[in-house]
């Protein structure tokens, strides 16, 4: 998107007159499918993605899902309006990418379709495709390009949670295990063969810049290892996904390997410029500079910590803290009955509209922090216009936001000094998932628990805390209080 430029009014970039030859394939989440512009010289589009909403795939004799929305209205698309009133609000505008949307049309999708779908992955050209209903989709500033090299990765929750309002047993797991470590070790239960990340968020948000590397490691070694199927890191190399196949397994069982593809010699080459790569560059050294560069530019910037604070800041009681709120109920009562949080009549679950956002903010910046809440009595009383209950699960609802999110660096010429580091995927989230979040939280906890209660595992922690297996937040919390957690861990 030209920068300095201002935009036509919403819609009227004219994206369905753009040759759909002439956008490339980046990648996709799971709602969203990503192009970039590659064609002839234009004003508006040069150096934009475009990002186009999916659907799921219906037998053919079912109606597929239409749009909601109506031309130049955002209800099909609230991505543009959520970053502009409430994101913005919250993140600087300099660690953002622009967005805007634009109109498009069916015949241009259709195409669209044709031409690009088989670049997609076959999973997911199985589930679902392009939206072909909707009417508008988001151009966005394109982070990634296509020269130089630029890095993904979904850094997930680096807070460590307020303990007050927790229940007991999962005082213990949760003082001493990270959300995102839970989550591995329940996700391994339930799929027993797939690949347990070494990656822990808390090393990544540490102002420490050696587990800042160490989490790096950890994720060049995760993305090897699962063959470029985790979503926690995308490396991309002129503009295309980098195959970690073609890095040679980072030669960790054979350190004389050599980097023999040319897309690992091209991020070689550009990660370290004056290094004067060969193609005959380990890949273990590929390994250790991308860690090296990556580290010195997320110590330099802000985005981790901006992304750290907000997330803890919003997610203030913790999800079984906002239960107690919700029902009424204390600690002691739970964790062994289903809250029926979201059935509670006072608690409203429609959506926050705009202008609810903007007085929840209001709010929000109006009173001091909720660092060190310990008791209900602590929680906010307003005079916004909302009530406690719902500004608490509003504030848990935005923070799901920050959890969910990624972050683009790129890289250029002389690296550390001039890499940008860009905040993405900020979508709204619905009030419809918080029953999901919480019974994920217990189940996770539950995991975790009932793995704490194993003497053999602390054992096998305390002598080695960097299997994949084991959950690496020990190192990050401080060897504390073994015993007596395990002990803590049996009793429940
Ligand atoms: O709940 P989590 O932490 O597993 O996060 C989900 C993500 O799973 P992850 O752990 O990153 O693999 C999940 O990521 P994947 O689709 O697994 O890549 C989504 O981002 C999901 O959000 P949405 O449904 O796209 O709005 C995310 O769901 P929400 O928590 O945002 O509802
Ligand atoms: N502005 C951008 N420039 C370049 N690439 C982008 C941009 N935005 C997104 N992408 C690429 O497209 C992918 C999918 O985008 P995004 O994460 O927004 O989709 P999503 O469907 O919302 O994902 P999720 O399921 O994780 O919520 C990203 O992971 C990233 O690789």
């Amino acid at each position: 998107m030209s920068q300095n430029l201002t935009s036509p009014p919403d819609a009227n970039i004219p994206i369905s007159e753009t040759d759909p030859r002439n956008w490339r394939y980046i990648a996709e989440g799971g709602s969203t499918i990503v192009f970039s512009y590659d064609g002839p010289r234009n004003f508006y589009i040069d150096g934009t993605v475009v990002r186009l909403r999916k659907s799921p795939l219906l037998p053919s004799d079912l109606t597929p899902p239409t749009s909601t929305g109506k031309a130049g209205q955002d209800a099909d698309d609230p991505t543009v309006d959520f970053q502009e009133h409430v994101i913005s609000r919250l993140v600087p505008a300099e660690f953002l990418p622009r967005l805007e949307h634009v109109q498009v049309e069916r015949g241009w999708l259709e195409k669209m379709v044709s031409i690009h779908d088989e670049k997609r992955p076959a999973k997911r050209r199985a589930m679902d495709g392009i939206d072909l209903n909707r009417t508008r989709a988001v151009l966005a500033t394109d982070l990634i390009g296509d020269k130089g090299w630029a890095v993904e990765i979904k850094p997930k929750w680096g807070f460590k949670p307020n303990t007050a309002f927790l229940a007991p047993a999962s005082r213990s797991v949760k003082s001493r295990v990270c959300r995102f470590c839970m989550k591995k070790y329940a996700d391994k239960k339930t799929h027993p063969g797939a690949h347990v990340p070494a990656y822990c968020p808390l090393e990544l948000y540490s102002p420490d810049p050696e587990r800042v590397k160490k989490a790096l490691y950890a994720l060049w070694d995760d993305w090897v290892q699962s063959n470029g199927t985790i979503n926690m890191l995308r490396i991309f190399v002129n503009g295309k996904v980098l195959d970690p196949s073609k890095v040679n397994a980072v030669s960790l069982s054979n350190p004389r390997q050599t980097l023999s593809e040319s897309s690992a010699e091209v991020l070689a080459g550009q990660i370290d410029p004056d290094h004067a790569f060969s193609p005959y560059t380990l890949s273990s050294d590929l390994r250790t500079k991308f860690a090296e560069t990556v580290m010195l530019i997320l110590m330099d910037h802000p985005a981790l910590p901006k992304l750290s604070e907000l997330q803890g800041s919003l997610d203030s009681l913790d999800i079984e803290g906002l239960s107690a709120l919700v029902t009424g109920k204390t600690a002691t009562e739970y964790p062994n009955e289903p809250l029926p949080l979201l059935d509670m009549p006072e608690v409203q679950t429609e959506d926050p509209t705009l202008d609810e956002w903007r007085r929840f903010l209001n709010a929000y910046f109006h009173h001091k922090p909720d660092d060190g809440l310990t008791a209900p009595t602590d929680f906010r009383a307003f005079t916004h216009g909302m009530s406690q209950k719902r500004y608490y699960m509003l504030a848990y609802l935005l923070s799901a936001s920050f959890k969910d999110c990624s972050i683009i660096i790129r890289g250029h010429e002389d690296n550390v000094k001039s890499a940008t580091v860009t905040i993405i995927d900020l979508d709204s989230k619905s009030l419809g998932r918080m029953r999901k979040w919480e019974n994920l939280d217990r189940d996770v906890v539950k995991c975790e628990g009932k793995l704490g209660a194993s003497t053999q595992r602390w054992e096998s922690m305390k002598e080695n805390t960097n299997r994949p297996e084991w959950c690496t937040c020990l190192a990050v919390l401080g060897q504390r209080n073994i015993t007596t957690d395990m002990a803590e861990g049996e009793r429940t």
